[in-house]
């Protein structure tokens, strides 16, 4: 395909819906459909509107896929996530996905022929390299088996020092599950010692208190990680990873063990980041590394006082940043996601606002635009975002800011400033991962409740709506058997699910100003996330381009 800049973005009109309807985009994030049951904290939540929505099926309520292929994720035991999902909804077809596409490269061998490889394998006669990355087998931001092979990759082509530095999950898989990831990981590394390399994990934290913030939100997130990671300095220090987990576990979860530091016998740290080495950030998905990876390359950095700033050989295992080119070097090209929705709507006249909370705001924006950041036309865009609370779990405020985001949505569709207006509503997830039920269930009526301030301006200014969800996550809090039984542990308690699902999420269109005999077509039922797009553009009045994924709706003649 042609860069954007040659492309005709003009649409052709659509034969029968009209331009100028005010339109709501809405997207519940981690809001699937899934059996009526005590944990499907949708269900037991009052959920209203959601509810009567579901009452337009099936003309106008329908589910769509938004997990494995679906959304270019490598197997159909990927569950979802927002990374891709918005990129689906956005982009309106299927791209194979940054997991996809490092499979393919560690495959085939590719991923050592490559710029990235090549530059940061200069440093490994002198050098260190050091992996940095969620270590789990989660498949959302990185996968084991990926980071099994790279090492692997990377001993065969000359590194002799390896020094990895692991942020531990329980987000994306089980809670607890950490401690065998940091057991297979040391396995590995001894394998690598006894061939005469020098290989160890060099320190580690929880997720989502050491390194993996996303959209700035808490850049002190990122500075205990560079303190342990880089300076080599943590509250915390231990001989051993395993330990380590195992100590450490006994005051946090997985998501949020405090920063450690792996030490020698003179309680020195084994692998701090120092000048020549080379350092390689192993997530494939973006939000959660750009924030490190400005750390890493940037040399006019005011974020926080990096104290030492190694001169080091920098890739990513992917580009994150299409707009930014951060980081500059990586391994795998990430998928090119050109010519999204937003791009082509905001040449053909159509004024967009998106909106979310800070821990959202990247999704409606850079996600939905293709892995972007900043507007294709400052003119015809608005994006606003609210801040999130900060140094908190959000099932301590699982009503978050989804009344501030309804309300900014509702005075924006008020305004009559804009043709399209797109939020997030982070609360099912963002609640649902803390895997504490109660507080999700709160969080489900939260979200309802910004859906119905959005659908009443709608109804006010006779516009049209467009609800759905970018994969599931609080329609089901508890790990199963293949017949969907609660699972239990060794102690006979509940395994709580904290990840997203394979569930399929609702859409639902309506709105006064939906045309006369609009509805979903029946002959897509394997209809996924990327097809919304062309169903939003429709709405809009314009005809897809030829190579969207279909429409989802059609309109009968009455
Ligand atoms: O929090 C995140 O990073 C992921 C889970 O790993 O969730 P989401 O895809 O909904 O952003
Ligand atoms: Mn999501
Ligand atoms: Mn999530």
């Amino acid at each position: 395909m042609a860069s954007s800049g040659q492309v005709s973005f003009k649409l052709e009109d659509h034969p029968k819906l009209p331009k100028g309807k005010r339109i709501a985009v809405v997207v519940l994030d981690g809001w699937g459909e899934y059996k009526p049951d005590q944990y499907n904290c949708i269900h037991v939540a009052q959920t209203p509107t959601m509810d009567s929505l579901k009452q337009g099926a099936p003309d106008r309520w329908r589910l769509v896929r938004a997990h494995g292929n679906a959304v270019g994720l490598p197997t159909e035991d990927d569950m979802g996530n927002s990374e891709v999902g918005h990129n689906a909804l956005g982009a309106g077809r299927i791209f194979a996905q940054g997991a996809k596409l490092v499979d393919l490269a560690l495959a085939s061998g590719k991923i050592y022929d490559g710029e990235g490889f090549k530059y940061i394998s200069e440093s490994f006669e002198k050098g260190t390299l050091h992996l940095i990355g969620l270590l789990s087998d989660g498949g959302v931001h990185s996968r084991l088996d990926q980071l099994q092979l790279l090492l692997k990759g990377a001993s065969e082509r000359g590194a002799k020092r390896i020094r990895v530095h692991v942020l531990t999950d329980g987000r994306d898989v089980l809670d607890g599950s950490s401690v065998g990831f940091v057991e297979t990981l040391e396995n590995d590394l001894a394998k690598l010692r006894e061939k005469g390399l020098d290989a160890r994990i060099a320190s580690g934290g929880g997720r989502m208190y050491v390194t993996m913030d996303r959209y700035e939100n808490d850049w002190d997130v990122v500075k205990r990680g560079w303190d342990a990671q880089v300076l080599g300095e943590a509250p915390h220090k231990f001989k051993n990873a395993v330990e380590a987990v195992k100590k450490l576990r006994e005051n946090a979860n997985d998501q949020y063990l405090p920063p450690f530091v792996i030490v020698d016998d003179n309680n020195k740290a084994v692998g701090p980041i120092v000048d020549g080495d080379a350092v390689v950030t192993i997530n494939f998905r973006a939000d959660r590394m750009v924030m490190l990876a400005k750390a890493l390359e940037y040399q006019d950095f005011n974020k926080f006082d990096r104290v030492r700033f190694p001169k080091i050989r920098y890739a990513g295992m992917l580009q994150y940043d299409g707009e930014l080119k951060l980081p500059s070097r990586y391994l795998v090209s990430p998928p090119e996601i050109d010519r999204t929705s937003g791009e082509y709507l905001v040449h053909n006249g159509v004024r967009t606002f998106a909106c979310s909370e800070t821990v959202k705001f990247g999704h409606v924006t850079f996600f939905w635009n293709g892995n972007r950041s900043g507007y294709f036309n400052p003119q015809m865009e608005e994006y606003v975002e609210i801040p999130s609370d900060v140094g908190i779990t959000f099932n301590v405020q699982p009503k978050m800011k989804a009344l501030e985001i309804g309300e900014k949505a509702r005075d924006a569709i008020l305004s009559g400033k804009f043709d399209q207006v797109r939020v997030n509503i982070p609360n099912g997830d963002m609640v649902g991962h803390t895997g504490d039920i109660e507080a999700t269930v709160v969080a489900c009526k939260a979200a309802d409740e910004a859906v119905k301030m959005i659908l009443d301006a709608i109804e006010q200014v006779g516009g049209i709506y467009v609800v759905t969800a970018d994969h599931g996550n609080a329609e089901d809090m508890v790990k199963r058997n293949k017949s969907g039984e609660p699972l239990l542990d060794k102690n006979g308690d509940l395994q709580i699910l904290t990840s997203h699902t394979c569930q399929p999420v609702p859409i639902a269109i309506g709105g006064p100003g939906l045309a006369p005999g609009v509805r979903f077509r029946s002959d897509v039922p394997n209809g996924g996330l990327a097809n919304v797009a062309a169903t939003v553009m429709n709405l809009h009045g314009f005809v897809a381009p030829n190579d969207y994924e279909t429409t989802l709706i059609e309109v009968a003649d009455n």
